[in-house]
């Protein structure tokens, strides 16, 4: 029996998953991923890249993807609590240019699976968050493309935190319209 829960969102192709976890008097147990079980859900992908990231409050780190080497991403957190949203630019999806969004944390162990095709980005809510999430690409620097956090055609809901802290790219990052991106 697969200890996963998938529930797609109302974007096709992105699911949140929650996983049974196994608490005892030492703490608890859980996968985090199972390459049958995704595949028996019709998520079979073949993750090449690993990656962790450290955040304060109020960083903003997004909206993010690669323009020829388009990279689904498996995402959770590991500490703390952030609020992770998935941007369609598929071309011929019918929720071209929307989003959706779910908070994730250290108390809900939700993760979010996201296909290749999106931009992708997320806010830290609490204190500090680590973030971790395996990609189906490599890094390619020369590739990377960005969306301006707060386009108004696309209008995420981003919660409340106080300051928002970006990179110096993300700051300049381009709206929908600017980049007509497609995938
Ligand atoms: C993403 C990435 C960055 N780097 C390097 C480049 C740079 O010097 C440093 C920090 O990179 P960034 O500022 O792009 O990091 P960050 O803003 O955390 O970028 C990430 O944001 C989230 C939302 C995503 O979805 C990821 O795909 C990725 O774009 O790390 C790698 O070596 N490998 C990687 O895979």
């Amino acid at each position: 029996m697969s200890n996963f829960t998938f529930t797609e969102t109302k974007i096709k192709g992105v699911y949140i998953i929650d996983v049974k976890m196994y608490g005892d008097n030492r703490g608890y147990f859980m996968e985090t991923y199972k390459e049958e079980d995704f595949i028996a859900a019709g998520l079979d992908y073949k993750f090449v890249q690993d990656n962790q990231s450290s955040s304060r409050r109020g960083v903003l780190r997004g909206l993010h993807f690669q323009k020829t080497f388009p990279q689904a991403k498996l995402v959770r957190v590991l500490k703390g609590e952030v609020f992770d949203v998935a941007v369609d630019l598929r071309k011929s999806s019918e929720t071209y240019g929307q989003w959706a969004g779910v908070l994730l944390s250290e108390e809900n162990h939700r993760q979010l699976m996201i296909p290749r095709g999106f931009a992708h980005g997320f806010i830290v809510v609490s204190e500090t968050a680590e973030f971790a999430y395996k990609c189906d690409e490599k890094y390619h620097p020369e590739d990377e493309g960005g969306l301006l956090w707060n386009d108004p055609d696309i209008a995420v809901e981003w919660p409340e935190v106080g300051e928002i802290i970006l990179s110096e790219k993300d700051k300049k990052n381009p709206t929908l319209k600017e980049c007509k991106m497609k995938f």
